[in-house]
């Protein structure tokens, strides 16, 4: 059996730092052994510190794990993520100066030209960016990063597509899950038997993430794909699966029965033997009435997008609904995956735990 590596978490009391802990409990090939949060609750065991929220139990080693000091200093070469976005636009710069690999569910540095945003499914090919950053001559450390959890379900749907017929324009609205808003997000008043038509810079995020997920990479950048994208997002209450009603333009006319052998015959990564890795990324439904988040978010594990009510669009070309666990797929799993490929690729460093000393004062200037 192969030795697991050792990895850490930053942010690891907040909603998405749990999914990390959960999915990583039995992970063959990663083993959670440093765990970091605020100076709030540095220095308390985790199972203190953190109000657990899964609906598995907290494992018993991490529930004594004693969270440390979010520095870099003691931390295992492998970071996972989960920061607001404007604490890890100090922090993440920070752990890959210090010659960790940053696996970050932030949308700090998500929009970087030198940042990888990467599905694997969809654009691994993204992945030599890393060796344009600075961090990475310096220290061997970097940032890669994965999707807004609307952009990730969504992007999976449309890629066969755009690789088969190619995409002119994208019209797309959403119904987003509470949890994707964290704990405890959203006040009940507000949500329970109710819609909120805003949710802050969620558009944004979607319009230019899935462009630059769906865009080519020229050997130096990546180019985003140049299609019109119109995103409306909304939270429903909904506890987990995040649901987007779509239209799209096609640059080639196909049918209703080449779409749907596009998204089947859709396996990139068929036969990496990735841990996380759905058998079938995005699974198409043909009953009317699904994907239901109750009823499908669990697909693949929490991996998979499901795909039903594929309809000619009077507007564009064809509509469909999408479904995806915004927690599992949308966030830590999605980051879990990029490491997977990562360690694939033999670019998460072996060597040893302990990291190297920062070697430059200004690590977001690194970037730059
Ligand atoms: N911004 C999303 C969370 C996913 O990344 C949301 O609010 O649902």
């Amino acid at each position: 059996m192969r030795q697991r590596r050792k990895v850490g978490i930053l942010g690891a009391t907040g909603m998405v730092g749990q999914r990390f802990i959960q999915l990583l409990e039995n992970h063959p090939w990663f083993e959670v052994t440093w765990l970091a949060a605020s100076d709030r609750s540095s220095g308390k065991p985790y199972g203190e510190a953190a109000k657990w929220k899964l609906d598995t139990p907290l494992p018993h080693n991490i529930a004594n794990m004693l969270v440390s000091p979010a520095i870099p200093q003691a931390a295992p070469k492998i970071i996972f993520a989960a920061l607001d976005a404007d604490i890890a636009r100090e922090m993440e710069p920070a752990f890959a100066a210090a010659g960790c690999a940053v696996i970050s569910n932030s949308s700090a540095f998500r929009m970087h030209p030198d940042v990888p945003l990467v599905i694997p499914e969809v654009n691994a090919d993204h992945l030599p960016l890393i060796e344009e950053q600075q961090w990475r001559k310096a220290s061997g450390g970097y940032i890669v990063t994965n999707p807004n959890c609307s952009a990730i379900g969504l992007v999976l749907a449309l890629k066969p597509i755009a690789e088969r017929f190619g995409i002119e324009a994208i019209f797309v609205s959403t119904m987003q899950a509470v949890s994707g808003a964290g704990y405890p997000g959203v006040a009940s008043l507000d949500i329970l038997g109710n819609v909120v038509p805003f949710i802050k810079n969620e558009e944004e995020k979607l319009q230019e993430e899935t462009l630059k997920l769906l865009g080519r990479w020229n050997g130096r950048a990546v180019d985003p794909l140049a299609a019109k994208l119109s995103a409306h997002c909304n939270r429903v209450p909904v506890e987990d699966g995040h649901m987007e009603c779509v239209s799209i333009k096609l640059s080639k006319k196909a049918s209703r029965e080449e779409l749907i052998e596009a998204w089947r015959d859709f396996s990139p990564l068929a036969g990496q033997a990735l841990p996380s890795a759905p058998a079938q990324p995005v699974e198409f439904v043909s009953a009317e009435d699904r994907p239901q988040p109750r009823l499908d978010r669990m697909r693949g594990n929490g991996m998979a997008s499901t795909v039903g009510r594929l309809r000619p669009c009077s507007l564009f070309d064809w509509k469909f609904t999408v479904l995806s666990h915004n927690t599992i797929r949308g966030a830590a799993g999605a980051a879990i995956l990029n490491a997977e490929i990562l360690e694939k690729l033999g670019k998460l460093d072996p060597g040893s735990d302990s990291v190297v000393a920062a070697k430059s004062n200004d690590p977001v200037a690194a970037l730059a």
